[in-house]
């Protein structure tokens, strides 16, 4: 803390930095009603300040280039009212809370330290040269965030500045009003941290700009690999690094780069919705949002049914009684594998030999061009030539044989009866074209002939059209089933029999669609992505290999950043190492690997009772709160009702409660037993928000996001038995802020066994017997 008249001095700067602030916003406001003005008179008045001319090519030119001239000069106030809108909203937010960081630093060589004021966005004086804000992505400004007092350096892009940090201070500015300030050490003090930390949960995720840590920072600013991983435990700070470093890339390039040019891939629906605002609260345009399932189903086009990563999910926690289902998961692991990536490549080398399967191009019920004819025209091209340009070849060879066709189609009769059917609307058409031809010639002898002639032409073409557009889009190759072909001679029968079925009937499992696709593209050429620059993917511990390698190949001009954690993974390809898997696709010298050990979001207390499910090395943030409960019952129903009381109890301190349940099926039933005695809401795979109720969620679902307090449905040793499901019981106690309550009927899982007694309250009626004995000093 610090003496009364530093606090003074702080507040007096702060007035005059926010008197300074209301003095530009006034001026752009004024600025931005003129702009507006000129805008709107330009667009009323554009016609009048053209001349319009078409009497003769010069003349025309001139009229071009006179509209050409007005269209940019309008675009050029629309941009520049876009601009200052901008600025405007960003003085908006600085009138309020100009910064939360200063440093003072002595350059090497300077006689005179220099006061940095960090905030969101940079606000400098009219002369352009004093900075009342320096923005948080300044290359100054990561002094704060690396340093405290004592030697520093930062880069520049005429390189490295050292010197001194004299001071470093953080403040709370609320309404233009210091509301706390700290003298801090090296890392952005606790104190800060705990304030923002101890505050509810939202609906969305907020920015950490203030309080990002030195390991984060590493992370935001890393500009030199073209992979960058980022292995950290359950609340570390990956989105947010991943999120601020999004905003970091924009400002740094701001003249070569845009929102539009970064994907960021997310694990579902909600989470997208999640994390939708942090980027608007920081100033910039959001990335591009999607998921994973989302992209695949663009890619696969309107004749395909994707079935989504939830289904399989459902199927891998609930159908262990099923027929076939070790299969099934086996076969599920090696479609993730790179095993099968290198086997596919294979496969397809092979195909430029033989094995190639093509359908008929059939017109009107007659066969054009037959399968045998295509496949031998195909085999006929130099094998020396890449199979997708083998393609191309083909496609200009059809093509030309379909204009073949088209001209003696012409005179076949059901074309005359078409002709009958066409709108008057065509026949005028084709008849003024002919008058119009007829004035620039002598001879009108053949002008019916002429006529009839056109229009044969114009059926058989608008006919036609579909198929040459198949043809274009090389739909006469039977990518599926090749790729069914395929899948028959790499696995056993019964491995593949399921895929084979839902394929059949334009289904694909979500483990083929990927595989699929990458045949898709290295038969056809793939349509990859040249325009992106950066691929984020969160979460990425649920991605295959292969869906890494096949993210990179669509990408092939952006960096990635993959964030994750390994102890998430849920998915039943989770045992084969994608992280690993990813590194072996980049040259070492190309990687960048960072790993984040401090968790954030939950008290030490969870953590703690986190701690036991994975034994893994995870260090709480210091914040306490109080220890977990872990609640037995003797009944489902008497579950119910003691998490009916809980959630009533909770309900007075905290704003998003969740209750998370392992599978979408049982928090359907939980939800209609619940719904009529407390006001409860389902989430489902497409809920894309959600408020301050009370929410039953499926557990893969809760991924990534975060609550104020959990109830953990349910975790009872027939619940979670598998050795698989740890991982998941441990995301979902890592949901928890503040509160994290475990019920369970009649025995709890034993993947709870090495949870310490002292971390969490034993409440209820029924103690485990599933945990040793010394743990039941915990019961309260
Ligand atoms: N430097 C920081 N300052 C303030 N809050 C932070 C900081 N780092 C992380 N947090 C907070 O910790 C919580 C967890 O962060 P985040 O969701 O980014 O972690 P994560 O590693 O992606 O978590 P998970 O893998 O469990 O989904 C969020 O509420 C976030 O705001």
């Amino acid at each position: 803390m610090s003496n009364n008249s530093d606090w003074d001095n702080e507040q007096l700067r702060v007035d005059e930095v926010v008197s300074e602030i209301n003095k530009r916003e006034k001026g752009l406001e004024e600025k931005l009603g003129d702009i507006k003005i000129d805008v709107i008179d330009i667009r009323k008045k554009f016609w009048e300040d053209v001349t319009v001319n078409f009497d003769s090519a010069e003349e025309a030119a001139e009229t071009y280039a006179s509209i050409k001239q007005q269209a940019e000069f309008m675009s050029e106030k629309e941009r520049s009212h876009r601009h200052d809108l901008k600025q405007l909203k960003n003085l908006h937010k600085l009138k309020y809370s100009p910064y939360f960081g200063r440093i003072d630093f002595l350059e090497q060589g300077e006689e005179e330290s220099q006061s940095v004021y960090i905030g969101t966005s940079s606000f400098v004086d009219d002369s352009g040269i004093e900075f009342y804000v320096y923005d948080w992505r300044a290359p100054i400004s990561s002094l704060y965030y690396d340093y405290g007092p004592g030697h520093a350096e930062y880069e520049t892009p005429s390189g490295t500045i050292s010197g001194e940090v004299e001071l470093k201070k953080q403040f709370i500015i609320r309404n233009a009003q210091i509301k706390h300030m700290f003298n801090t050490g090296i890392t952005i003090g606790d104190e800060m941290l705990q304030e923002v930390l101890g505050g509810q949960s939202d609906s969305q995720m907020k920015s950490i700009v203030a309080t990002i840590q030195k390991e984060q920072n590493q992370i935001i600013r890393n500009e030199r690999g073209h992979l960058l991983i980022v292995q950290g435990v359950a609340g570390s700070g990956k989105t947010s690094a991943a999120l601020q470093r999004v905003a970091y890339l924009l400002y740094r390039h701001r003249d070569t780069l845009v929102a539009d040019q970064i994907v960021l891939f997310s694990p579902n629906p909600l989470f997208n919705s999640y994390v939708s605002t942090v980027l608007p609260e920081l100033g910039e345009d959001n990335m591009q949002q999607t998921t994973f399932q989302a992209y695949l189903e663009h890619r696969l086009g309107d004749d395909w049914k994707l079935e989504d990563p939830f289904m399989q999910m459902e199927y891998v926690l609930t159908a262990d009684e099923g027929p076939n289902y070790n299969e099934q998961i086996e076969s599920i692991k090696f479609k993730s594998s790179l095993e099968y990536i290198q086997l596919i490549d294979q496969y397809i080398d092979s195909l430029e030999k033989e094995g190639m399967i093509f359908t008929d191009i059939v017109f009107r019920g007659e066969t054009l061009l037959t399968k045998e004819k295509i496949s031998s025209y195909f085999y006929e091209l130099p094998d020396t030539i890449s199979i997708p340009n083998r393609f191309q070849k083909l496609v200009e060879k059809l093509l030309k044989e379909v204009r073949g066709f088209e001209l003696n189609e012409r005179k076949k009769e059901w074309v005359e009866q078409e002709i009958e059917l066409l709108d008057n609307e065509v026949l005028l058409k084709v008849h003024n074209k002919i008058e119009k031809q007829k004035k620039n010639e002598t001879d009108s002898f053949y002008e019916f002939e002429r006529e009839e002639e056109l229009l044969r032409l114009l059926v058989v073409k608008r006919r036609m059209k579909k198929i040459k557009n198949d043809i274009k889009e090389i739909r006469f190759l039977d990518v599926a089933s090749i790729y069914v072909q395929l899948m028959e001679s790499l696995l056993k029968a019964e491995h593949c029999l399921d895929s084979v079925q839902k394929i059949r009937q334009s289904i694909f499992s979500y483990e083929d669609a990927t595989p699929y696709l990458y045949v898709k593209g290295k038969l056809e050429g793939f349509q990859v992505n040249t325009t992106v620059r950066h691929v984020f993917i969160d979460e990425a511990q649920d991605y295959s290999p292969f869906q890494f390698a096949f993210i990179k190949n669509m990408f092939p001009r952006a960096k990635l950043t993959v964030l994750g954690d390994a102890n998430q993974s849920i998915y039943a390809h989770s045992n084969v190492s994608s992280f690993l898997a990813f590194e072996s696709l980049f040259s070492s010298s190309k990687i960048e690997k960072y790993e984040l050990t401090q968790s954030y979001r939950s008290t030490r207390q969870i953590i703690n009772f986190a701690k036991g499910i994975i034994q893994a090395e995870i260090e709480p943030f210091n914040r306490d709160g109080e220890r977990p409960t872990v609640v037995g019952s003797n009944s489902i129903d008497e579950m119910h009702a003691l998490m009916i009381e809980r959630v009533f109890e909770l309900k007075q301190k905290h704003r998003t409660i969740a209750i998370i349940c392992k599978t979408a099926k049982e928090s359907k039933t939980l939800y209609d037993n619940l719904k009529k005695k407390v006001d409860v809401r389902l989430m489902e795979k497409d809920s894309t928000g959600y408020d301050s109720n009370v929410l039953i969620i499926p557990s893969y679902l809760a991924k990534g996001v975060e609550f104020d307090a959990v109830l953990v449905y349910n975790a009872s040793v027939d619940a979670y038995f598998k050795q698989s499901e740890r991982k998941l019981l441990y995301t979902i106690c890592t949901r928890a802020m503040h509160s994290l309550n475990v019920f369970f009927v009649e025995e709890i899982s034993p993947l709870l066994a090495n949870v310490s007694n002292e971390t969490f309250l034993n409440k209820g009626t029924t103690i485990s017997s599933c945990l040793p004995e010394t743990q039941q000093i915990g019961r309260e």
